[in-house]
């Protein structure tokens, strides 16, 4: 959606203060009209105030479901820590919202929960009490209100009313001229405008404009900021591209499925990996393919860099292949089509054969087995239903059931704080909290000594995160490998040639601004 002008706004509305501000006055709104009325969501109409109807009497509150479903979502991520994109689906079925309701019931609540690190700013600019001072179920809603009234087309009018309307029927009628006093008040201004008034100053203070203008908290941007290099201009670039909704990406598992078929059924050709289309719109799980599970939902780099895995030339047998954190399963279901069909794609490209002396990928020709390993026994359960040929176990990686020096290929997709994927879990950046780096660097060291243990020598480890902090990729590895002399780290850009801007190297970093993937790293290291 696109920024709205403040055409149209509510103004005066009076200094949002503990007494609130009068409800009546023009632009407000009626009780007619839903978010389905004109001028797109949320068009309400008629000159009842906020609050108020012509008589001067208030008019009765208007429940509206998709802002109800959002506002419970808010509630629920709030009060019981719920993942908003697993509770989401499930609201809007128990609601019976499809299409444009359950469109705007989402986007209203996955933007409100990016963005409240701004609104919250902006409210407390807008109130007399600072924001973690007011009641929670009446800051989510203006938060709710803020969204709309800053980051959407929703009428001023409307933002301003539906959400008056929620806090008088979900929080009571004291709340609700509050939030109609506060939400005039945001109202007043775009968010171009508010932002030189709440942010710092880029110049005094560039973490923490960056913090305010773009919705993080500060120790992410200070993270993501190292992390690109300490560019400010591309630090925004990123921070913005974690606020924008991920396109949906599916993976045709070769052997099972091709690229072809799920073009065939609507999707569009992928950028980067030869098992990748692009979902414009719809439901994934509505594709035979998916549904039979020859095709998932998986993010392009996810899929590279299992890929680059299997590129890298290794000599003596190539058989034996292991991931040891595979839960969910993603990596799991296209590495074990990959073992078994082999790479079809990289082997249908015309031209000489790579020979891989060079240190080039080599296309992998299929007969293998993986082995999966996952701690958890419920992500084991998920990970058998993304495989077909591969061996499946409830296993710690730290303490492995195999013997070391087994195998060929080892994935280690390490727990991490998943900073790559904030785009995907829009509270997710709210609940990371820098304190549980060291302990997740400790089982970070300990899983890629295990991986390295497991390969034999000549074979490959990918040591892969979800996440760009450094704590958790160069650091992590140059550790491990500065404990021991068996292990040689290679140039993981080499083994994916049709994606530029990885990084400096050794080490293939992806980014949601460079290639519209995850922040996904990747380091390959040959075992001696
Ligand atoms: C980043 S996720 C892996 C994602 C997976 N590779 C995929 O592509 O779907 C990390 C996984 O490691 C598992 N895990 C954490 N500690 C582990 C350990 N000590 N041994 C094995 N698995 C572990 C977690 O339960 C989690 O499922």
């Amino acid at each position: 959606m696109g920024e709205q002008g403040n055409g149209g706004a509510p103004r005066g509305g009076g200094r949002a203060g503990g007494s609130g501000a009068s409800g009546g006055g023009r632009g407000g709104h009626s009780r007619h009209g839903g978010h389905g009325g004109r001028g797109g969501h949320g068009g309400r109409s008629g000159r009842g105030g906020a609050g108020g109807s012509r008589s001067g009497r208030p008019s009765r509150p208007v429940r509206d479901e998709a802002r109800n479903t959002a506002y419970d979502l808010l509630r629920a991520v709030d009060e019981r820590d719920a993942y908003a994109n697993l509770l989401m689906p499930a609201l809007l079925r128990e609601r019976g919202l499809s299409g444009r309701d359950a469109g705007l019931a989402t986007e209203l609540a996955y933007g409100t929960l990016r963005g409240l690190g701004t609104y919250d700013e902006v409210i407390a600019a807008c109130s007399d009490r600072a924001p973690e001072d007011l009641d929670p179920p009446l800051l989510d809603a203006l938060r709710l209100g803020a969204h709309q009234l800053l980051k959407t087309r929703v009428p001023p009018h409307a933002a301003v009313g539906t959400t008056v309307d929620l806090v008088r029927l979900r929080v009571g009628a004291g709340p609700a001229k509050y939030a109609n006093a506060v939400l005039r008040k945001v109202a007043t201004r775009s968010l171009e405008q508010w932002l030189p008034i709440v942010a710092p100053d880029p110049a005094d203070d560039p973490a923490g404009h960056l913090a305010v203008a773009h919705s993080h908290p500060r120790w992410i941007v200070t993270a993501l900021r190292d992390a690109v290099g300490g560019d400010f201009d591309e630090t925004a670039a990123l921070l913005a591209a974690d606020n924008e909704r991920p396109r949906v990406t599916l993976v045709a598992r070769p052997g099972r499925c091709s690229v072809t078929e799920l073009l065939g059924g609507g999707a569009l050709p992928a950028d980067f990996s030869p098992y990748a289309a692009y979902l414009p719109e719809g439901d994934p799980g509505a594709i035979p393919a998916v549904a039979q599970g020859r095709a998932a939902v998986q993010d392009e780099a996810s899929q590279l860099v299992a890929l680059a895995l299997t590129r890298v030339p290794v000599e003596g047998g190539d058989s034996r292949w292991l991931d040891v954190c595979a839960g969910p399963g993603g990596k799991a279901g296209l590495l074990d089509a990959l073992a078994v069909h082999g790479d079809e794609a990289g082997r249908a490209v015309p031209g000489p054969a790579p020979t891989g002396s060079a240190g080039g990928p080599v296309p992998f020709p299929g007969g293998a087995r993986l082995l999966a390993a996952e701690l958890q026994h419920h992500r084991a359960r998920l990970v058998r239903q993304a495989v077909r040929d591969a061996v499946v176990v409830t296993a710690d990686g730290r303490a492995p059931a195999w013997r070391p020096g087994a195998f060929d290929r080892v994935m280690l997709d390490a727990p991490c704080t998943g900073l790559g994927a904030l785009r995907r879990r829009p509270e997710a950046r709210w609940r990371r909290d820098p304190g549980s780096l060291p302990e997740l660097g400790a089982i970070q060291r300990a899983l890629l000594g295990s991986a390295l243990d497991a390969a034999r020598p000549g074979g490959v480890v990918a040591y892969v995160t979800c996440s760009p902090h450094l704590a958790e990729t160069a650091v992590v590895v140059g550790d491990v490998l500065s404990r021991r002399d068996d292990a040689e780290v290679l140039d993981a850009r080499a083994y994916l040639p049709e994606v530029k801007g990885l990084g400096e190297g050794p080490y293939a970093q992806f980014w949601p601004h460079r290639h519209g993937t995850d922040a996904m790293f990747l380091a390959l290291l040959r075992r001696r």
